[in-house]
């Protein structure tokens, strides 16, 4: 926790970022934001007591700058920041679909950049968040990037070239599991349950699955069929998810998302 760290551009993704660093301790002297309106800046300033400077400022004086603009902003910004980055800084960028080739395009030559997908879980302490060595990446800058991310959630390292598949996956992947909530409570409401009540079954159920998922050795197919009673409840719904093909929707839902994520890359190049 010795390095100082900017969020460039801290929205929704880069105040996560940087609540969850306030959170596990991180001092906040060590800890800037940059904002594009004054107003977003002092509400930062004001919940978390950090510094929130202009990006050349912070950028001169972090020695990790991470980069949180919306990926069409992206280019903006480096062209005028990239190249006041004094050397010897480690980039990291949090942006989806974008390479590490395209940020060293703009740096100095040697400048290190890492590329991280993290999730808004991290809000809770469990985000999962995969890490990517780019250009001029040691392991020590990885090591650097875990131990910013670790007290999030977890992580994971991973080759750049899956960081779109991550992307789609666990970056978006909160977003699946909301809308699944928020179905699921729809259809409580049609079966008569007050709304909160429905919610309240949905969420619950939901936190207990996870719980399962992760701390049971067991297959998802073994606990599925646990719950599946022959000529029960269950299979009356499972035949109904099968038949809108709901496994291949959420197929083409992934890979909608990843394809998303290479036409951002491609409209950068
Ligand atoms: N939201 C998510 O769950 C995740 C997002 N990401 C990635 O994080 C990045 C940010 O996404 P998200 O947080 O949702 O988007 P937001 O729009 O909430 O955050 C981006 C912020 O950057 C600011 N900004 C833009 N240009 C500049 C600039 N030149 N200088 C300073 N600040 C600037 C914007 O200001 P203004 O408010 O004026 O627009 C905004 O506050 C994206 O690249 C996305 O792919 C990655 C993982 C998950
Ligand atoms: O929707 C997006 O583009 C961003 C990247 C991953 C999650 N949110």
């Amino acid at each position: 926790m010795k390095h100082t760290v900017a969020v460039v551009g801290a929205g929704k993704i880069g105040e996560v970022m940087l609540s969850g660093l306030v959170r596990a301790g991180w001092p906040v002297g060590r800890l800037i934001a940059t904002a594009r309106r004054p107003e977003r800046g002092r509400e930062l300033a004001e919940r978390y007591g950090i510094r929130v400077l202009p990006n050349e400022a912070a950028a001169a004086e972090a020695d990790v700058i991470a980069v949180a603009v919306k990926p069409q902003d992206a280019e903006a910004l480096m062209t005028d920041l990239g190249p006041k980055v004094p050397g010897g800084k480690l980039v990291i960028s949090l942006c989806a679909g974008l390479p590490t080739s395209f940020f060293a395009r703009f740096l100095a030559a040697g400048t290190p950049v890492v590329r991280v997908m993290t999730n808004t879980p991290a809000l809770v302490d469990e985000a999962m968040t995969a890490i990517s060595a780019g250009p001029h990446a040691t392991a020590e800058h990885l090591a650097l990037a875990e131990e910013m991310f670790k007290p999030l959630g977890r992580t994971l390292r991973l080759p750049e070239s899956q960081q779109d598949a991550v992307t789609a996956l666990s970056g978006s992947g909160p977003a699946y599991f909301f809308y699944l909530v928020e179905a699921m409570t729809d259809a409580g409401i049609l079966l008569g349950l007050p709304r909160q009540v429905a919610h309240d079954l949905i969420v619950q159920t939901a936190i207990g699955s996870a719980v399962m998922l992760r701390e049971s050795s067991e297959h998802p197919v073994k606990l599925r069929e646990a719950v599946t009673s022959p000529a029960g409840t269950t299979i009356a719904a499972i035949r109904e998810l099968e038949n809108h093909g709901v496994r291949a929707a959420l197929l083409g839902a992934l890979e909608a998302a990843r394809d998303r994520a290479q036409e951002i890359a491609a409209q950068a190049d």
